[in-house]
């Protein structure tokens, strides 16, 4: 049985989130999607606006849902699941509106944390929208909207129709998250090959690291509390050595690294090591074998709050020795 794709929405306050979501279920795509909304307050809004084209609206109004005591989020997938299973219910992709206040890290750990779930569905990314009007001022105010991009699989910038200048924000929104690729949004208006098929949890290539060459400015750059930092490095690694500095490190920063995902080039192994993860869960395997003509090595991207960048260059340049 095929897993159903999950997409995560995410985003600050206002962001656009429910106005990106009723574009993707007018589109003419032929998935059937199902929706999870979840919404601060007692009285559904967001569910009325979005309208009928969705299979099912699941709306989970009881407080928010990253919060990991909560287990709504899990029981509103198994029932998601019963559905489908008693053939009441039929589809084949599914998309949670977070509120804008949430961490979408708790709510990713729900995918890897449920056997049966990690069974049936699939995440397939984490869409973070950014209002291109205020996300300056948010992003310098609330460590929790730069967490939000921090995740991001793409980030979707919108309100670029009146914002005036988007290019420092792009810079700065590229330094957190060097992962990400950006892509602007006008009114929910976007083609969803960008927003689908993402892949963002499976383990594979797709690295996309678009950090821009760093430029200097008169002006100082605002504090990002999330940052992103790309490692390279040229020499085979002992698989022993990598998997300890990762246990190390995970020991230490579980809670500061949000996202971290790498291909490496391991010593007396033909094939490429490809790994990834989320905070504490990480995973690694095999991929293909190194091609003649591509360049041979490691390439390590950590997303993260407070990045103990220091030590975590130092962890990989001692290995080489
Ligand atoms: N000018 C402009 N307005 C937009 C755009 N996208 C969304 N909006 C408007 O921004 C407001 C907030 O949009 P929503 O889609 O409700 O935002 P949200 O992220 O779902 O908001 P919350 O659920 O409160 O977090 C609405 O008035 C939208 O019409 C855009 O690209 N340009």
């Amino acid at each position: 049985m095929k897993p159903i794709a999950v997409t995560i929405l995410t985003g600050f306050l206002g962001a656009g989130k429910t106005t990106l979501l009723r574009h993707i279920l007018n589109e003419n795509h032929g998935y059937k999607i199902a929706v999870i909304e979840n919404e601060f307050g007692e009285v559904p809004i967001d569910n009325t606006i979005i309208g009928d084209r969705a299979s099912r609206i699941t709306t989970l109004s009881n407080g928010c849902i990253c919060c990991s005591k909560s287990d709504e989020l899990e029981n509103a997938l198994l029932d998601l699941l019963d559905g489908v299973d008693k053939n009441q219910l039929e589809f084949d992709r599914l998309i949670i509106e977070c509120t804008g206040m949430a961490d979408p890290g708790p709510i990713t750990q729900a995918f890897f944390a449920h056997e049966r779930i990690c069974q049936r569905f699939l995440l397939d990314g984490i869409l973070t929208l950014v209002d291109a009007v205020h996300a300056d001022q948010q992003l310098s105010q609330f460590t929790l909207s730069q967490a939000q991009v921090g995740y991001a699989d793409r980030i979707l910038l919108t309100k670029t129709d009146i914002a005036t200048d988007n290019e420092a924000l792009i810079q700065r929104l590229q330094l957190m998250n060097a992962r990400a690729s950006i892509h602007k949004v006008t009114h929910g208006n976007i083609d969803l090959s960008v927003l689908f098929d993402i892949e963002g949890f499976v383990l594979n290539d797709k690295l996309n690291v678009t950090a821009p060459t760093p430029v200097f400015r008169r002006i100082p750059q605002p504090q990002n509390n999330i940052q992103s930092i790309v490692i390279y490095h040229d020499q085979p690694l002992e698989l022993m050595q990598i998997s300890e500095v990762m246990e190390n490190l995970l020991v230490k920063f579980a809670d500061n690294l949000l996202r971290y995902k790498g291909i490496l080039l391991i010593k007396d192994e033909s094939r490429r090591l490809l790994f990834q993860g989320v905070q504490r869960l990480y995973n690694a395997d095999w991929d293909r074998e190194w091609l003649s003509d591509e360049e041979q090595k490691s390439t390590m991207i950590f997303i993260g709050i407070d990045l103990p960048e220091e030590e975590i260059r130092t962890k990989f340049a001692e290995l080489s020795n």
